[in-house]
């Protein structure tokens, strides 16, 4: 339906109205057809230039238009993460999927919005929150901006269709967005849907380095797609208006983890042209050219990593977001699913569609959360069944699990550890996984053995 550049990271430049860029420079004296300049800084200005992001907007009316913002109660609000509300439990945790909204009910996406757990602080810009959403109405005459991080989205269930400053995207299952701090955006949907979120309050999403892999796989950089600059028809002739009609569009901002809302003066979007590398972008993950092993075992999922946030120890991201695509497994005298684990990360995953290979009872628009060292893995039918299972090659195509996959140790939110959709007996699917070690008989049988021979 929408056009889009495409290639990760890169330089873009885009114009709705032919000559509405400048020609060259940022901040012309009188811009084409008399747009404001206005620049949008996503990392500090003084950063190392691989990794500055800015980008220059030519706009109809710059975005200072608003009037004063007000505290509200919402759903983008969060809170501090830290405190009442939250806390931690090391306990395996599984969410059945989320409800979706009830019929007579409309709410948006950013009424939507459910925290579910997080850490550390969008003041002090560190740490991440993990969201999930629930909607049935679009925004009409409201957009939103977050100040504390940048949102990567996965929708589960409906298509978002969204509008942003730099333009649209259109945003089904089976693919995410990243909205970076900062850009206004509205979420349009046609049916009842739902999603996961992940909020990272330092830094930025960047493809993971491929090592050994060489310069090609994973999600390759040129199936990132952006926006193409698109704006809405501004109404003339405002001053001959009331209060009330002039400014007739709500801008609600997330700030310091708190909803505040406004009115502005008419459409914010209305950038006619812009050029940059600080943009909203979307991928289809069906893309992703999945890596694995040929012989024996599996690698770690890391080898599934499509978007690291990385934290301040190399190789320790403070976020990733990790697929389970579809691929083929040929690997030989080994247990295929995901081998019983503890792992010094946490691990909240999600479920796009299908089933997951690990379990029974993971639906899709459901959650699970392994926290810091607590063990998991498969539960004890799949274990049996795949320790007898005949290893032919076999397509793995029966579902799309993901991982937001972090440092932190997580404070769940109350609201999730009480939710009528938590699987509170999630414990008992490894009830039963018995002890079929054989070690002691044999070592006695031996030692028997070397008796006879009197040594
Ligand atoms: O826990 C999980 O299901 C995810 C996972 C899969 C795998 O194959 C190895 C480790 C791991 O955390
Ligand atoms: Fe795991």
């Amino acid at each position: 339906m929408f056009k889009y550049n495409a290639g990760f990271d890169s330089e873009f430049q885009t114009e709705a109205l032919p000559g509405a860029l400048p020609p060259f420079g940022n901040n012309p004296q009188k811009c084409p057809h008399n747009l404001y300049a206005e620049q949008l800084s996503g990392t500090a200005f003084t950063v190392p230039r691989k990794e500055n992001r800015r980008t220059w907007f030519y706009r109809i009316q710059p975005s200072v238009l608003h009037s004063p913002f007000r505290r509200v109660e919402g759903g983008m609000d969060v809170g501090s993460l830290e405190g009442e509300g939250f806390r931690v439990d090391p306990n395996q945790m599984r969410w059945n999927p989320m409800p979706l909204v009830e019929v007579g009910e409309n709410v948006t996406f950013v009424q939507g919005l459910k925290t579910m757990a997080g850490h550390g602080s969008p003041n002090a810009k560190t740490g991440l929150a993990i969201h999930m959403y629930t909607c049935n109405t679009s925004m009409i005459k409201q957009a939103c901006y977050n100040s504390d991080g940048d949102y990567l989205i996965v929708p589960q269930k409906g298509t978002l269709v969204v509008q942003t400053e730099m333009g649209w995207l259109e945003v089904p299952p089976k693919h995410i967005m990243v909205i970076p701090r900062g850009v206004v955006f509205r979420v349009e949907v046609s049916e009842s849907s739902r999603g996961y979120v992940l909020e990272i309050f330092k830094g930025h999403f960047d493809l993971p380095d491929l090592g050994p892999i060489g310069s090609n796989g994973l999600a390759n950089a040129r199936d990132f797609e952006y926006p193409v600059a698109a704006y809405d028809e501004v109404v003339k002739g405002r001053e001959g208006m009331t209060k009330e009609q002039r400014y007739d569009w709500k801008l609600i901002n997330k700030f310091g983890g708190h909803q505040f809302e406004t009115e502005r003066e008419g459409t914010p979007f209305n950038v006619v042209a812009w050029h940059g590398n600080y943009s909203p972008y979307r991928y289809d993950l069906t893309k992703f050219c999945c890596i694995n092993s040929v012989t024996f075992d599996h690698p770690d999922p890391s080898i599934y990593t499509v978007l690291t946030c990385k934290g301040d120890d190399v190789g320790t991201a403070t976020a990733d977001f990790v697929i389970f695509p579809e691929r083929w497994m040929v690997m030989e005298n080994t247990f295929r699913p995901p081998w019983y684990h503890r792992n010094c990360m946490s691990e909240f995953m999600g479920m796009v569609w299908g089933k997951y290979d690990a379990k029974e009872g993971f639906q899709a628009g459901g959650a699970s959360l392994h926290s810091c060292m607590t063990p998991h893995g498969p539960d004890y039918p799949t274990f049996k069944g795949a320790s007898e299972a005949e290893l032919k090659p076999q397509k793995f195509d029966k579902g799309l699990a993901f991982m937001f996959e972090t440092n932190v140790i997580l404070n769940i939110s109350e609201k999730a550890i009480s939710a009528e959709h938590r699987d509170v007996k999630y414990f008992k699917c490894w009830e039963g996984i018995p002890n079929t070690f054989v070690g002691m008989e044999k070592e006695g049988e031996g030692k028997k053995k070397k008796r006879k021979k009197g040594v």
